[in-house]
């Protein structure tokens, strides 16, 4: 079955990836692709205009849209498709609580399936990091992420989805964000870290260290390509589900 698929942000980094890996795919159709700013054509789609979003998910009845763009419109689109009875996939990060709340609205009436990372080797670090944790117990946890000088918000998502998981394998801990000066550390606090640089994809380290040992658990993603992969295994994966909400880690099984 083809599952016919609306790209938001069109215009954007992952817009253009979503669109070309759509291109090689016979299980995805784009039938929808929209911009703020409406007549550029990328990756051989017509983009329209992203005002005209709930008449053009009317017009077109994508099964899915698939939307990597900024906190205040991943949500604007994603209730424009609660209203249309459209399916959701969203790795847009900096959402914050109010935005994952209104998502999850919009997950009363469609499936929405959120990522903050949409490559199966985080989801695999993600496993890694759930089990390294508690067998090192007491080992001091740094966690750095490396990201392209572009990018909006930080710690990236997926940062802050593995300080979660780290949180919930060993309960919360004080997250010190950088550290400057007189600033040492202290027992069980989580050391985070964001670098921006050139175009670097993407990048998360979690460091383990302790007892005259130390463990890096380190992915780089190569291209934006393995993320714009997995946000369609997902839109094709939702595509006829029922409304809630649901998880990247649920394609994988
Ligand atoms: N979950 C994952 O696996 C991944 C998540 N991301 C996340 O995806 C998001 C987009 O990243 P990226 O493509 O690099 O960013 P870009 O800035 O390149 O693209 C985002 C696009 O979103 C649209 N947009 C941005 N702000 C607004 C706004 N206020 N209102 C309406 N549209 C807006 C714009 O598209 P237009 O002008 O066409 O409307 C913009 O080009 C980020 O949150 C990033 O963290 C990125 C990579 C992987
Ligand atoms: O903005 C990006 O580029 C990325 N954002 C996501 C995040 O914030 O974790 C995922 C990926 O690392 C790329």
């Amino acid at each position: 079955m083809t599952v016919r698929v609306a790209v938001t942000g069109a215009t954007g980094r992952m817009g253009g990836e979503v669109l070309a890996a759509a291109a090689d795919r016979d299980d995805v159709d784009v039938v929808l692709a929209v911009s703020r700013s409406a007549g550029e054509t990328v990756e051989g789609v017509a983009v329209e205009a992203a005002a005209d979003l709930p008449e053009l998910l009317a017009e077109r009845d994508p099964d899915v849209l698939v939307d990597f763009t900024g906190p205040e419109s991943c949500i604007e689109y994603a209730a424009a498709c609660a209203e249309a009875g459209v399916a959701v996939v969203s790795g847009t990060t900096g959402l914050g609580d109010d935005g994952f709340d209104a998502l999850r609205e919009v997950a009363a009436d469609v499936p929405v399936l959120y990522a903050s990372n949409f490559s199966r080797g985080i989801a695999a670090l993600r496993r890694a990091v759930r089990e390294a944790v508690p067998a090192l117990d007491g080992y001091d946890i740094e966690l750095t992420e490396t990201h392209h000088n572009a990018k909006r918000d930080a710690p990236s998502g997926t940062a802050l989805t593995i300080l979660e998981d780290i949180d919930d394998v060993r309960g919360a801990a004080e997250r010190v964000h950088g550290r400057e000066g007189e600033a040492p550390r202290t027992e069980g606090e989580v050391g985070v870290h964001a670098r921006r640089a050139g175009d670097i994809a993407g990048e998360h380290e979690v460091l383990l260290a302790g007892n005259h040992e130390s463990l890096s658990l380190t992915h780089r993603a190569g291209s934006r390509g393995v993320f714009a992969a997995g946000a369609l295994d997902a839109a094709a994966w939702l595509s006829g589900r029922d409304a809630g909400w649901y998880d990247f880690t649920e394609v994988l099984e």
